[in-house]
């Protein structure tokens, strides 16, 4: 189990996360459906339906948003045969401490819950890629298919950052150029993930698959696979002390969508107008599927060298690579067996 120690957290965000533990009680929400059909000609009516999701909810889901289904589909599949390697062989692949490269196993601790998330997860951030890949040999094919995934999520990613970018007074590529994917300070990353199977008997309350959490990144970009939920939201972070009476909505998956949320970083970065919502990701409950669950998630997070500032100037300037390194020392502590 984890130990029992309560770290002192640094940073606004995360100490207000310490409080989101709970269960809470489960409502029915929509969650904003944006379709990005024709995304150049149609620039102005997507982006007004971005600024709304992103200010109100925090959530939305693309659809038709070109990038292909078949591509997601083999990339879950790549992601599946990694996981069923042996333990040993994906140790060969280690996490690279506060670089978010690699293999971990029930190592991210979350200030909410103060227990291991119940997953593993592998992590490519372009940079730090060396001798973290495995050969032909070991998984056929996985390091061109997600080099080809990571590139295209990274696009597509990038076109919803101009968007935003756009309403907040900055250059329509200002985000891209924040995430640049030539630089060796880049830091963007693409995590695949295992959620455990959970047998019958095996039900523990305080356990959580991924404990409740905002992300601390610009963007990111929710793959799911149908059968497989358990992603739940809870708009309105800021309702510090909501405890027990806090509102989760599930996220229903479906192979055609993408489910985003706005990430701390951004919300800081826009004047908080821009909100970074909860979300956790709950264990089966009696009667559910209780087999494994697969996601891949896209984290747009700006390379760091780049200077956070926002345009009304709410919070000092901080590099990105500061204000992400301490989210990340504070999340994967290591869990003591
Ligand atoms: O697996 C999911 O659906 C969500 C994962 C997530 O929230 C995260 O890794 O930050
Ligand atoms: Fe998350």
């Amino acid at each position: 189990m984890t130990t029992a120690t309560t770290p002192e957290y640094g940073l606004k965000e995360l100490q207000l996360e310490t409080t989101f533990g709970g269960m809470g009680k489960e409502t029915v929400r929509d969650i904003p459906l944006i379709d990005l059909t024709d995304f150049e000609n149609r620039r102005g009516e997507i982006t007004d339906q971005l600024w709304s999701a992103a200010t109100e909810v925090g959530f939305f889901q693309l659809v038709n948003h070109g990038l292909d289904v078949k591509l997601v589909q083999s990339a879950f599949e790549l992601s599946e045969a990694f996981f069923a390697l042996p333990n040993e062989e994906k140790a060969r692949f280690p996490l690279k401490k506060g670089l978010n490269a690699g293999w971990e196993f029930m190592s991210q601790v979350r200030p909410s819950t103060r227990t291991a998330d119940q997953k593993e997860s592998y992590q490519i951030t372009l940079p730090h890629m060396d001798d973290l890949w495995p050969n032909q040999t070991v998984v056929p094919e996985f390091q061109r298919i997600m080099l080809d995934f990571e590139y295209r999520a990274w696009r597509l990613g990038m076109d919803v950052l101009s968007c935003f970018a756009e309403r907040l007074g900055f250059a329509r590529d200002f985000f891209t150029k924040a995430h640049d994917r030539s630089l060796p300070d880049y830091q963007s990353t693409l995590r695949l993930l295992h959620y455990l199977p959970m047998p019958e008997d095996d039900l523990d309350a305080s356990l959580w698959r991924a404990g409740a959490h905002t992300d601390f990144d610009c963007l990111t970009m929710v793959f799911q696979k149908e059968g497989q939920g358990g992603l739940q939201v809870s708009p309105g972070k800021d309702a510090e002390g909501a405890g027990d009476n806090r509102e989760w909505s599930s996220v229903i998956p479906r192979d055609d969508i993408i489910t985003c949320n706005i990430g701390d970083m951004l919300m800081r970065w826009s004047d908080d107008q821009l909100k970074s919502t909860l979300h956790r990701v709950r264990m089966p409950k009696p009667g559910e599927y209780r087999g494994p669950r697969y996601s891949m998630a896209f984290f747009c997070q700006a390379n760091k060298e780049v200077m956070i500032e926002s345009p009304a100037g709410k919070y000092p300037p901080i590099s990105a690579a500061d204000y992400l390194l301490q989210r990340i020392q504070a999340n994967f502590a290591e869990a003591k067996k």
